[in-house]
């Protein structure tokens, strides 16, 4: 049967013949494997220990993932066994190749950096959470950590490391996603943040896992807070992007503040690739966030960079530190992230060859709903001149008076007003639902709400003025403000 919504977009599986191939892979070194998304990966270990990027896989238990790029790591002396097997993935058409590709690496000293940055973060936890034991007055929080370097160095791998290690520890730092191209617990578009409370999926699309709209999983989902930033690149509109992030460190500082446990773990960052030009964003980061300690991927020369930057905060509040890059990083292309982007948005509706997930597509009719659009700076900046800037309007918010209509001024260099909903901008497009009762002029409030979710628009019929929408439960559509993204995604 196939389910509502996206066409049955989760073909069944067959069911293969194909031999097993057994690998096996000695102590402290990985089992490095690119599957191409139109190929299907099983696996399971089938002796000792292995795990990826720091979430252990369980014994006997078979695994498929597919477009990924992981290491399978033994943390043990005595290694690892696995065992796999590839076959078709019947419902991706790409033109990669279908072969995936494979070896075997002993060079894992970057992996055993990111252990020891983990054992010495955790030790931190550890002094943290017997001082605040001491202390109830004068709580302390654990280590804010914030991960930098160049475009495929591993930020996000050692992210998913440092969390899945610190859980495994009985930490629960939050996890935070600054790269709103990777959609983490969330759609591309967004930034969010995510108490990790539990191991990550690596069967899900992106190897994180699956939220709370989702009803019974096997693995706990896990509930980000999510800000809709509504591009993949951050310099579609800079100010809007910061100030997101903004609003989303005040968010977590504040969870940080409610939840004792949360606490004493801290904060792991992870960012799209900056570099020293993007100083602004990186201080902004560290304030936002109260960064105690930024890690460098690899790069010596941003490394002193950062060092002279933060020069007065160094020792007292802040630590610079590197760590190695992996041998082992693979090659991503763009195609392969705008697939990856696509498998996040067909998960997050449908679920996973796991757990089917069931949609709901109606009609609704869109002539009484407020839909903003965040607006890209190019296409403002000639306009700009006229405008507050981010800056002037950030400090202006305690100030109450005439406050609305300096808000009403500032959004509009966020966000406008759609004023013609057509086929031609809603067509194909993910929709953000805000936590906003539909208002025509929600003014500062439309910066500052998070997200209940999205919806994906498949049509909007322009003479009846109806759209055909796909929700990821069942039931009424909420009469929110929304939000149109400029993430697209056909069926
Ligand atoms: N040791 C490894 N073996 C095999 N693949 C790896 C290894 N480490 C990372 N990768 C893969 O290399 C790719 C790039 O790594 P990652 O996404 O962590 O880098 P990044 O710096 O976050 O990238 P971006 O700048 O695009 O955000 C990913 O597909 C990741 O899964």
């Amino acid at each position: 049967m196939s389910i509502p919504g996206f066409g049955g977009g989760i073909e069944p599986i067959e069911n293969t013949s194909g031999e097993w191939t057994t690998v096996e892979v000695t102590g402290f070194s990985e089992w490095r494997v690119e599957v191409p998304h139109r190929t299907i990966l099983k696996f399971k270990v089938i002796d000792g220990i292995g795990e990826i990027f720091g979430t252990e896989l369980p014994l006997n238990v078979e695994l498929q993932v597919s477009g990924v790029k992981y290491a399978v790591y033994a943390p043990l002396s005595s290694g690892f066994k696995l065992e796999y097997k590839t076959l078709a993935n019947k419902s991706v058409m790409t033109n990669e190749d279908e072969e995936i590709s494979d070896y075997i690496s002993n060079e894992t000293q970057a992996h055993q950096a990111y252990i020891n940055l983990h054992l010495g973060l955790q030790t931190i936890r550890q002094e943290i959470r017997d001082y605040n034991i001491l202390n109830p007055q004068d709580v302390k929080k654990g280590p804010r950590v914030l991960i930098i370097g160049n475009p495929n160095s591993g930020k996000t791998s050692l992210a998913k490391i440092l969390s899945s290690y610190a859980n495994k520890m009985d930490s629960t730092p939050v996890l935070v996603n600054l790269n709103p191209r990777d959609g983490v617990f969330s759609l591309p578009g967004s930034i969010s943040a995510t108490p990790i409370s539990d191991s990550l999926d690596i069967e899900s699309a992106n190897g994180w896992g699956f939220t709370t709209t989702s009803g019974s999983l096997i693995h706990n989902p896990k509930q980000p807070i999510v800000k809709n930033y509504g591009f993949s690149s951050i310099n579609e509109n800079l100010d809007l992007y910061k100030y997101q992030i903004s609003k989303l460190g005040v968010t977590v500082l504040s969870r940080l503040e409610e939840d004792i446990t949360i606490r004493n773990s801290g904060i792991i960052i992870d960012t799209p690739s900056l570099t020293i030009k993007d100083i602004t964003i990186i201080e902004n980061i560290v304030s936002d966030f109260e960064v105690n300690i930024i890690v460098v991927m690899g790069n010596e020369r941003l490394l002193n960079d950062l060092k002279k930057k933060f020069k007065h905060k160094l020792d007292s509040q802040l630590q610079v530190i590197k760590v190695p890059i992996s041998g082992g990083i693979a090659e991503v292309d763009d195609s392969f992230i705008r697939r990856s982007q696509e498998e996040t948005i067909k998960e997050y509706f449908n679920g996973n060859y796991k757990t089917r997930l069931s949609p709901f597509k109606t009609d609704i009719d869109a002539k009484d709903l407020t839909i903003f659009k965040g607006v890209l700076s190019s296409d403002i900046a000639s306009t700009l001149s006229f405008l507050p800037s981010a800056d002037s309007y950030a400090a202006d918010e305690s100030d109450d008076k005439d406050d609305k209509d300096k808000t009403d001024d500032s959004l509009t260099k966020y966000y406008s007003l759609l004023t013609e909903p057509s086929s031609s901008n809603l067509d194909n497009s993910i929709m953000a639902i805000t936590q906003l009762p539909q208002t025509s002029n929600p003014g500062k409030d439309l910066l500052n709400t998070s997200i209940l979710g999205y919806v994906h628009i498949s049509k909007y019929e322009d003479d009846k003025h109806k759209m055909k929408i796909l929700l990821p439960f069942p039931g009424a559509f909420p009469k929110n403000v929304l939000i149109s993204t400029n993430i697209g995604f056909n069926e």
